[in-house]
């Protein structure tokens, strides 16, 4: 595997950029089980990366790992070249690193607008550098703010917790599959919110099952099966690897590639 990246342009090149997040050899073993066994990843300011891997290949214990959620068996993980291994959860918020869950989490008792301000709230970070007045705009949820989250859409819910993250002002933003259950339109504007993001450097990590919202949206994906990446480079890069074909994609991107 190699980190070089030849056919990006030398100027103002973000793979030259110092890493925000690095991932050292972690494992992660329950008992036997080697859910996450030795995974490397460097994560630069700007770009968004993305986790590709069939189900129990290991993202969502890697998501844990980063998130400081899981005990590491082996390895380390870095902010800005600083290990937080020994980090509590609840004080990632601080060190500028905000997740989207699985599942929408959103209090239903609170309003689209106080939704988001909890996200400002918990970053103790002198109020996020973000208002939330600007977070509501950029994610396009101007005109409902007064809406509660059982008024709103399933795919304008996720688009509030996304808001509610970056309100908290991130430098990693870790999405785990922020489009399950969306249909194409909505999967789109997903897509083109994280596109949008990038600006302030910010690094984005997707974890997505949808290899076309992966294509479409990622700078550089990583590959994972049982526990071990087994191929990392662009989307196309990766879409293309006979090992990803073999273990993932099936006979479509096959015969698509
Ligand atoms: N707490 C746990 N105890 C024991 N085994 C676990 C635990 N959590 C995960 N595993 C195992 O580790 C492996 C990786 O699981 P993980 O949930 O990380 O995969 P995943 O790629 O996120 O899957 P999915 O796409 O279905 O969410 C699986 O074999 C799973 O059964």
């Amino acid at each position: 595997m190699t980190t070089t990246h030849p056919e990006r342009p030398a100027q103002d090149d973000p793979m030259a950029a110092a890493p925000v997040l690095e991932v050292q050899d972690v494992a992660v073993h329950y008992g036997g089980v080697k859910a996450v066994d030795g995974v490397t990843l460097t994560m630069r300011p700007g770009l968004i990366y993305g986790i590709i891997g069939p189900n129990g290949s290991g993202k969502s214990t890697l998501i844990g790992a980063i998130t400081r959620m899981t005990k590491l068996t082996r390895g380390d993980v870095l902010i800005d070249g600083s290990s937080y291994r020994r980090t509590r959860p609840h004080k990632l918020a601080a060190l500028g690193v905000a997740r989207t869950f699985q599942t929408v989490r959103l209090l239903p008792d609170l309003d689209v607008r106080r939704n988001i301000q909890l996200g400002a709230d918990t970053a103790g970070r002198g109020g996020g550098d973000v208002s939330v007045a600007e977070v509501i705009e950029r994610t396009g949820l101007t005109g409902m703010e007064e809406y509660f989250p059982s008024e709103l859409s399933y795919g304008t819910q996720r688009r509030v917790e996304i808001a509610r993250a970056l309100v908290m002002g991130p430098r990693l933003l870790l999405l785990d599959e922020p489009t399950a259950g969306m249909n194409q339109t909505e999967r789109a504007e997903i897509s083109e919110l994280m596109q949008g993001m990038r600006g302030g450097g910010l690094c984005q990590l997707l974890v997505e099952h949808d290899v076309q919202m992966m294509v479409d949206t990622c700078d550089y994906v990583y590959a994972m099966t049982s526990g071990r990446l087994i191929a990392e480079g662009t989307p196309t890069e990766v879409v293309q690897n006979p090992l990803v074909q073999e273990a993932y994609l099936g006979r479509k991107w096959r015969n698509d590639a």
